[in-house]
């Protein structure tokens, strides 16, 4: 809108080298920027007296004059702070000066799927059951929490210093059971949008395990499944279910990625027992820990 245009053509006011909470007295200092992502900003910061360094996401309170805009950042820290999960990004706390709003989280060092796939333009099968089975794992923890995440896609699921996944970016997450399921327009990811949430039909948690499919299928491919050169044609081709598994992918994976991206919410697999049941992973080699040299280049399970 024509406010968000002005609002983006003012200077944003900068983050100043040391952030204090105000109720806890801690100094943070700020150090390079991360990265964006929608109104926020990113940068490392660390705590001048811990020396444990952060994930800041900074939003300026201009962005967020708005009602509806400053619900989005008080429904994400709402549900980010009451989650405590080994696959989700950990929540450290929020504070707020006149200008921003400071929200502390766990810094993950290898920075995201979209990075480590930019990088290695694929993965093997063995890497992509230790990420898929970590990825699983946080959704079925979040399910469990009547949380669906809405937004999962490989920018938002970070990797720590130890190659572990950490599901994160919850500004688009809902409480099952809250009013808030009336604002599911269109909001999703176009790659990763299920065709129900297309088809403005109900939706609920399987919009999330159709996003792993997507997930999934990105990793061992090294491309989404529904991407084309425009929206619409993305959109159709969601609706009417059109992809192709390249031949070189095993049966077993295929199947997965099939019952993952099934139309029909009800056939998508059950996220508390398919890492479990599922022959993709019981028939098959899922590493403990993976070497970071895999951020680079393929390892070598002997
Ligand atoms: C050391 O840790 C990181 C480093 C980098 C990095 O090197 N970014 C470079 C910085 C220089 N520019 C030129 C290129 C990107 C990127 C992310 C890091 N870690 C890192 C980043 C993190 C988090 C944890 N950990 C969390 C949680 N939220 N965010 C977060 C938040 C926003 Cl708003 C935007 C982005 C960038 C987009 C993305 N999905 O990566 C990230």
């Amino acid at each position: 809108t024509r406010n968000s245009k002005i609002a983006k053509c003012y200077p944003l006011p900068d983050v100043a080298q040391v952030v204090i909470d105000p109720d806890t007295q801690r100094r943070y200092f700020r150090g390079r920027l991360l990265g964006k992502g929608g109104f926020a900003r990113c940068y490392e910061v660390t705590d001048m007296k811990t020396n444990q360094g952060y994930a800041c996401k900074v939003v300026a309170k201009a962005r967020i004059a708005k009602p509806h805009q400053r619900k989005k950042i008080v429904n994400e820290i709402e549900i980010h702070r009451s989650l405590n999960y080994p696959y989700v990004v950990g929540f450290h706390g929020f504070f707020e000066d006149d200008k921003n709003v400071y929200i502390l989280l766990e810094l993950c060092s290898r920075k995201s799927l979209v990075q480590l796939l930019k990088q290695r333009k694929s993965l093997l099968e063995p890497e992509v059951r230790y990420f898929m089975r970590q990825a699983i794992k946080a959704c079925s923890y979040l399910h469990s929490q009547n949380i669906i995440h809405r937004d999962i896609k490989l920018g938002n699921f970070f990797i720590n210093n130890d190659m572990q996944l950490k599901l994160g970016d919850f500004g688009l997450a809902c409480r099952v059971g809250a009013s808030t399921h009336d604002d599911m327009t269109v909001c999703g990811t176009p790659n990763y949008i299920a065709p129900e949430v297309l088809k403005k039909g109900r939706h609920g948690y399987e919009v999330d395990t159709w996003a792993l499919g997507c997930v999934m299928y990105t990793l061992l491919v090294g491309r989404p499944p529904f991407e084309t050169m425009s929206l619409k044609e993305t959109y159709t081709r969601i609706k009417t279910n059109q992809y192709v598994i390249p031949s070189r992918i095993s049966r077993s994976a295929a199947k997965l990625i099939q019952k993952f991206l099934s139309n029909n919410p009800q056939s998508r697999p059950c996220l508390h027992t398919v890492c479990e049941t599922d022959e993709f992973f019981v028939k098959g080699f899922v590493p403990s820990s993976l070497p970071s040299s895999c951020c680079m280049v393929p390892p070598r399970f002997t």
